[in-house]
């Protein structure tokens, strides 16, 4: 039977429902073990295909009780799938015995350095790697709530929080999340855009300066999962930190805490991630020599990044992660801030934070934010805080984004569909509307590529280096005023389909003009962190001709700071006209496009429409080639199976 199962698994690859890796793996199983139960090794197949959908386990509870909701495969997958389960045991409680009493799989001991390739907790069953970054995610997580409030005088966080933060009429979640953050070492600051996330954690480095004693010897890391995510933090804090009351004393002269703050650092270069090992040069042993560290798009960092970063952080320093928790999970597996922030919405926040609450910033927390008497109070929770005013999304895009995330597919339609100039629901048959579109843009709303082009063909201004590089600079910054941005990645309606076809467009309208792979004008996305020479996964780029002799580079714009690489070094980048929505997060654009396909796909779904839509300052333009796809989605959860949430609850 087990090799009939096999079988099978081999021609569910054929059909595209597994990766080639997913039956490998079972195969695998089963020579270490021949006497395998099948159950045993459907499972395991499972595992490991869901582990590349993000999950970081299988329960096997939910494949039992409702495998196409746990699975999303197409009816004749599950068809294939509901077959191949009736074969098997029908109850879960036989499907953990056999599994059981496998040696390949560790049901008991705790121990990190058993080497059973699976391991069972509960009804969840984990490739045992991501079992391990779990526990670890989760004991550093608790150890740092627990580390509690060191001697903080309240009186002066108080006094010092006023200057920062004037007393107003209303409870001031800023004001709360910065004493929250002094209180421990550990707070996960939480919001949707223009939330002033960045505003708070600016505020907050100017209190840790102003409070601390040495304040010149405070050792700060401004960090995020990419590269323009990390430009962009930087910039926010320094601008930020700009806009701090002249009279607030930060214990350092201000262009002097902009120094101390340094550049920010993407994760894998903070780490020392290098692309032969999974070991990072930053570790427990050696750890990062910070006091202080802020993380921003913590929704992007997946569970082994999240351990091996809590893991490089000495014990005595403190981090703050700001993230948006609605937004996409990383495209690993582990969907970690949303774990972090499971009580963020309700609060959940105990007596004694009330307390805190009151005494730091003058006001009392919301009765409704707080847990009833009984119910005991998880450490985590104390130490996270949700910001609950958008400052910048007041207009339509804010509006659209509130009903997205409610998941209200009709509100979000009215919006889209209402003739605001900032939105547009866009019904398109086939992707020529797309193409017409990410050429010319549409009226009342900023770019399509012609703009960008445009100045490339009329070159720059002056023929020195200064004219060069502010042309260059120009170009780009044109360029990301306007992106196309896809739910899929395959196919005419993804990205790769869609960048072919927007690059074919263009030639054809004398807008490009192209002999060989690259070419002026060709915006590339890197693909993989390359630190040697300085391009990081999510980089975007233009190749331009240099100033004076040499080859192609394609130019990258950090803040106002210009580089290039020779486009002969770089190996693994792809066009940009088109991106995933996943690729996207971190940035924003002016005029945001969100292409939805012509038919359902298991990546859509309304963390996916949400993100798409908050990457969008000024426009917003939806196109689906399938009009109830829109709704379809926003109806659709991701919810990533993880133990991390149990774990955390204690
Ligand atoms: N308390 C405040 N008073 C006045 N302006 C504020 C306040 N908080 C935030 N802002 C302003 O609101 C805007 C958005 O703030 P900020 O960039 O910090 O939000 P964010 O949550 O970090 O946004 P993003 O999601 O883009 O990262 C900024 O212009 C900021 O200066």
């Amino acid at each position: 039977m087990s090799a009939a199962l096999i079988k099978n698994l081999q021609a569910w690859r054929e059909a595209g429902w597994l990766r080639r890796l997913d039956p490998a793996f079972a195969a695998f199983l089963q020579e270490l073990e021949p006497g395998a139960p099948p159950a045993l090794l459907l499972a395991a197949a499972l595992l490991s295909h869901l582990e590349g959908r993000g999950h970081s386990c299988l329960d096997l509870a939910h494949l039992l009780q409702d495998a196409e909701d746990l699975l999303s495969w197409p009816a004749e997958a599950m068809t294939a799938l509901q077959a191949q389960l009736a074969e098997l045991p029908p109850s879960l409680a036989d499907w953990l015995g056999q599994l059981s009493g496998s040696a390949l799989v560790e049901i008991r001991a705790e121990r990190e350095a058993a080497n059973t390739p699976l391991v069972l907790r509960g009804s969840r069953l984990y490739l045992r790697r991501y079992w391990v970054y779990e526990q670890r995610v989760a004991r550093q997580v608790l150890g740092r709530c627990e580390l509690g409030a060191e001697a903080l005088d309240q009186t002066a966080l108080r006094q010092r929080l006023d200057l920062l933060f004037p007393p107003s009429a209303v409870f001031d979640w800023q004001k709360f999340a910065c004493a929250v953050a002094l209180r421990g070492r550990f707070a996960v600051i939480t919001g949707g855009p223009g939330t002033g996330k960045t505003y708070t954690a600016a505020r907050l480095l100017a209190l840790l300066f102003a409070l601390d004693r040495r304040p010149q010897h405070l050792r700060v890391g401004l960090a995020a999962p990419t590269g323009k995510a990390a430009a962009r933090l930087k910039q926010s804090i320094a601008a930020a930190l700009m806009d701090i009351p002249a009279g607030f004393d930060c214990g350092l002269p201000r262009p002097e805490l902009a120094q101390a703050l340094g550049a920010a650092r993407t994760l894998h270069s903070l780490l020392g991630a290098r692309p032969d090992t999974r070991k990072l040069r930053a570790d427990a042993a050696t750890p990062l020599a910070l006091d202080v560290l802020i993380v921003d798009e913590a929704s992007m960092i997946h569970l082994e990044m999240m351990a091996g970063l809590l893991e490089a952080l000495p014990p005595t320093a403190r981090v703050i992660f700001l993230g948006d928790k609605d937004q996409l999970a990383s495209v690993e597996a582990g969907a970690v801030l949303g774990d972090l922030c499971s009580e963020a919405q309700a609060g959940a926040y105990s007596a004694e934070t009330a307390a805190f609450a009151l005494a730091t910033t003058g006001r009392a927390l919301p009765p409704e934010y707080q847990l009833p008497p009984l119910l005991a109070p998880k450490p985590l929770s104390q130490q996270t805080v949700m910001l609950r005013e958008s400052r910048r999304f007041g207009g339509p895009i804010g509006q659209l984004a509130l009903a997205a995330n409610r998941g209200d597919g009709k509100a979000a339609a009215a919006l889209l569909k209402q003739g605001a100039a900032d939105l547009l629901w866009l019904d398109a048959p086939g992707p020529p509307q797309v193409l017409q579109l990410a050429e010319r843009g549409r009226a009342g709303a900023p770019g399509g590529y012609r703009v960008y082009l445009e100045l490339l063909r009329q070159g720059p201004a002056t023929p020195d280096r200064a004219g060069f590089e502010a042309w260059a600079c120009a170009v780009i910054q044109a360029f990301e005023r306007f992106r196309l941005l896809c739910a899929v990645r395959e196919g005419e309606w993804g990205a790769q389909g869609l960048n072919a076809a927007v690059e074919g467009a263009l030639i054809q309208q004398g807008l490009l003009s192209k002999n060989g792979e690259w070419y002026a004008g060709r915006p590339v996305m890197v693909t993989r962190n390359d630190t040697g020479l300085g391009v990081f996964n999510g980089d975007i780029g233009i190749v331009l001709k240099p100033f004076g002799e040499g080859g192609l580079r394609a130019f990258f714009l950090d803040g106002s700071s210009l580089r290039s690489v020779s486009v002969s070094r770089l190996a693994d980048v792809e066009t940009a006209f088109a991106m995933t929505v996943h690729k996207s997060q971190g940035s924003e654009f002016e005029h945001t496009v969100l292409v939805l396909p012509d038919k359902a796909s298991h990546v859509m779904s309304r963390e996916l429409v949400y993100t798409g839509i908050t990457r969008a300052r000024s426009a917003f333009t939806l196109v689906t080639g399938w009009a109830p796809g829109f709704a379809w989605a926003l109806g659709r959860r991701t919810r990533r199976a993880s133990g991390l949430l149990d774990l955390l609850g204690g």
